[in-house]
């Protein structure tokens, strides 16, 4: 494969800035640093699902796919009960399993060491440790300043620091804080204990190996799935939140807290609830943004990826995803130009015109899906039970991002140059 001549700074760790890395090498480009803030990579998590558009794209990574195959929940359908316990109805993904693939769910803290691994054994430098303060730009290269004063400069910046990133500015040209979205998470992940294989009421959720519940009430949802054979658990309990959120945004959760939120709910949650080891137990603020009018800085060498660009609520089930998919087509863009530095600003036009339009209607889907739960008319719902599934739509999931891109890149850039202005503005 030729060696493509861009120096590529990539900030952030995460499955953008990872995504970003190994398939900017995997493409050609070998002169890339990744920094990320935490001195080490944490063990702590959750579950975490990538959709068949990017489990995809494990494939093409060494024998990564492979390594992930013990790891990965196997369950191939969820079942819906009411707050009651009552049960509602069952989505089964087999069908779209034998159509599109499958999907990849399973802890975020293991997969992500998994790929961070991988992106080291292809000799990406990454400098753990190293958090960034400040973004620059000038018309011939990018930078970016460490919280340690050191100054660090690249053909281009990728900013994959996640929703709080500080690249925005640049971009923006204005400081934009994430919102308080209304909402919040308790999410857990634990090794199964004693009590949920001897209790009735919970044995059915381990016992013959990994399931998917869901538990839907108004305002509430409730989500377990059980992993390796039933031998771990996760459950996330999403919910009206009306706290302030400053700097911090995820805290030790409270098992109280919990239980306030499901009083009176299925015996079964308050039993799998009461077992749950307190210092498991994350209360995770959900934030929210309006849309960017941009993900690209004026001189264009600094790029907004990830969550960076475009949070996800957690029922889209598509943040890590698309996040994967932005560095997927950042690579190939960037392989079109051929390294030649006069065009990148051509190929992160064509990136950001690429991303735009599907990122933020996929964005839309996780809102929806909400309303659809925590709105539930449950008059309707015992008429029609199947309203309460999961949209899984093939547009979103039956997709190859990166043969995609490839084969729309000239008529994008084509597309652009008869405009002759900057694109994606108003977008969506
Ligand atoms: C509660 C919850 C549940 C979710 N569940 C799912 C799911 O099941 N499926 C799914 O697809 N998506 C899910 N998502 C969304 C998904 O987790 C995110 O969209 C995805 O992880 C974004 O990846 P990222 O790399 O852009 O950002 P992040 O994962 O946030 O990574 C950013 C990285 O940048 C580092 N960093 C931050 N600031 C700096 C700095 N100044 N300098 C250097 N480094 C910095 C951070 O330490 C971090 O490692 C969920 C999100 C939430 C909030």
């Amino acid at each position: 494969m030729t060696n493509l001549p861009i120096s590529i700074i990539i900030v952030g760790a995460g499955f953008a800035g990872l995504t970003a890395a190994i398939e900017c090498h995997r493409k050609g480009i070998t002169n890339i640093l990744l920094l990320e803030r935490s001195p080490s990579l944490s063990p702590l998590g959750d579950i975490i699902s990538f959709g068949q558009n990017s489990s995809r794209i494990f494939n093409n990574w060494g024998d990564l796919r492979r390594q992930l195959d013990p790891i990965i929940h196997k369950a191939e359908e969820v079942h819906f009960h009411d707050s009651k316990g009552r049960y509602v109805t069952t989505q089964s993904f087999k069908e779209e399993h034998l159509a599109w693939g499958a999907r990849i769910n399973g802890h975020r803290g293991e997969i992500h060491s998994l790929v961070y691994n991988y992106a080291l054994s292809l000799g990406i430098t990454i400098r753990l440790g190293t958090s960034i303060s400040e973004y620059f730009e000038t018309p011939d290269h990018a930078g970016v300043k460490t919280t340690g004063g050191e100054i660090l400069a690249a053909d281009l910046v990728v900013a994959a620091e996640g929703v709080r990133s500080k690249a925005r500015q640049l971009v923006l040209g204005h400081e934009d804080k994430p919102l308080p979205s209304g909402y919040a998470v308790f999410r857990t992940w634990f090794p199964t204990p004693p009590e949920i294989y001897s209790n009735p009421l919970t044995k059915h959720l381990v016992e013959n190996g990994d399931t998917h519940h869901a538990w839907i009430g108004t305002d509430v949802h409730f989500l377990v799935a059980s992993i390796k054979n039933g031998r771990e658990i996760s459950w996330v309990c999403t919910h009206a939140d009306s706290s302030d959120i400053d700097e911090s945004w995820q805290f030790p959760g409270k098992i109280p807290e919990v239980l306030d939120v499901v009083k009176d709910w299925d015996p079964a949650v308050l039993a799998l609830v009461n077992v749950t080891p307190e210092n498991r137990l994350f209360d995770y603020k959900l934030v929210f943004r309006d849309p960017l009018p941009t993900f690209i800085s004026p001189e264009s060498r600094t790029i907004l990826i990830g969550d960076a660009a475009h949070p996800f609520l957690p029922t889209s089930i598509q943040g890590a995803s698309q996040a994967m998919e932005d560095g997927v087509v950042l690579a190939v863009c960037l392989s079109k130009i051929r390294g030649d530095k006069t065009k990148l600003k051509e190929a992160a036009k064509v990136w950001e015109r690429i991303r735009y339009d599907r990122v933020h209607r996929i964005q839309k889907t996780g809102v929806q899906t909400r309303e659809q739960w925590h709105k539930a008319d449950w008059g309707a719902i015992w008429k029609n039970p199947e309203s309460l599934h999961l949209l899984r739509e093939a547009w979103v999931l039956d997709f190859d991002s990166e043969r995609d891109a490839s084969d729309r890149y000239e008529q994008v850039k084509e597309d652009l140059e008869g405009e002759g202005k900057p694109s994606a503005q108003g977008g969506q």
